[in-house]
């Protein structure tokens, strides 16, 4: 399978504090990779390095075989993100937000489908601060897609979207991956990376604990349900899980 990111030995540290240590991971195109962990297991951060965003302590990242330290310009035309909070002018409406995004990319899609696919076209006029939580946030999905990317990054994908609207995501989702979109998602719901995830690392104190398959991740606990293997994996507790 054709490699869209590769990472090679990450750390960062924060005055000390290891935040990523040592990750290893590989992501074929077409793959759905949910990255796992508890509040603090350092998610954000290695995607944050693995973007380029913050600089690593050590190691490399490659996205599409490129460095998202050198190649950035070239890189992020191909690359969408979703941000938890984007910054935007305080009343931009939301067709103005999509349309400004458009233009800072050559293969930008059309926003209108994307929103109506998000369930958002009859929002086009509305200010973006006049959104609901979950709007804003499918708001934000959409503007990851704009670029028409081969690879997004979506942490917490779904974070304050209703039942109704997590189902529609994840089905715009697969129709997406279906066309060979790569996606890294984060995410605190089970039922979600059950119904998304190929494969799935769990951070546990910015270490690699399990790497593969939902599966495979409850055939090596001692549970049967995904979400009682995951709260297993991620204990707080000393576990004899360390060497999975
Ligand atoms: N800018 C920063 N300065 C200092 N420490 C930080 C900074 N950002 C994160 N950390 C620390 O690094 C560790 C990893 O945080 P990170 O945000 O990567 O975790 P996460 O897995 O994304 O958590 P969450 O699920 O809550 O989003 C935490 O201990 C956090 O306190």
């Amino acid at each position: 399978m054709e490699t869209t990111i590769r990472v090679e030995n990450l750390s960062k540290s924060y005055a000390g504090d290891q935040a990523v240590d040592r990750l290893n991971l590989s992501i074929g195109r077409g793959e759905v990779f949910g990255l796992l962990g508890a509040n603090g297991a350092g998610k954000s951060t290695a995607i944050e390095c693995m973007l380029g965003t913050k600089k690593q302590d050590g190691g490399t990242v490659s996205i599409l075989g490129m460095d998202p330290l050198k190649e950035r310009k070239v890189l992020f035309e191909k690359v969408g993100v979703q941000f938890q909070e984007a910054n935007y002018q305080e009343k931009i409406r939301v067709a103005e937000l999509c349309k400004v995004t458009a233009s800072l990319y050559r293969a930008a899609v059309d926003y209108r489908s994307l929103l109506e696919r998000f369930g958002l076209a009859d929002k086009l006029k509305s200010q973006v601060s006049e959104l609901s939580g979950g709007q804003k946030q499918r708001l934000f999905i959409v503007l990851a897609l704009i670029p028409n990317p081969e690879v997004v990054f979506l942490d917490e994908l779904t974070t304050g979207l209703d039942a109704r609207a997590r189902r529609e995501v994840w089905k715009s989702l697969s129709g997406l991956k279906a066309k060979g979109l790569t996606i890294l998602l984060t995410s605190h719901f089970m039922d979600e990376v059950e119904a998304l995830c190929d494969r799935i690392m769990i951070l546990k104190k910015g270490k690699s604990i399990f790497c593969g398959t939902v599966q495979e991740a409850v055939a090596a606990s001692p549970h049967e349900k995904f979400e009682d293997a995951y709260l297993w994996y991620t204990d707080e507790e000393e576990q004899e899980n360390e060497s999975v």
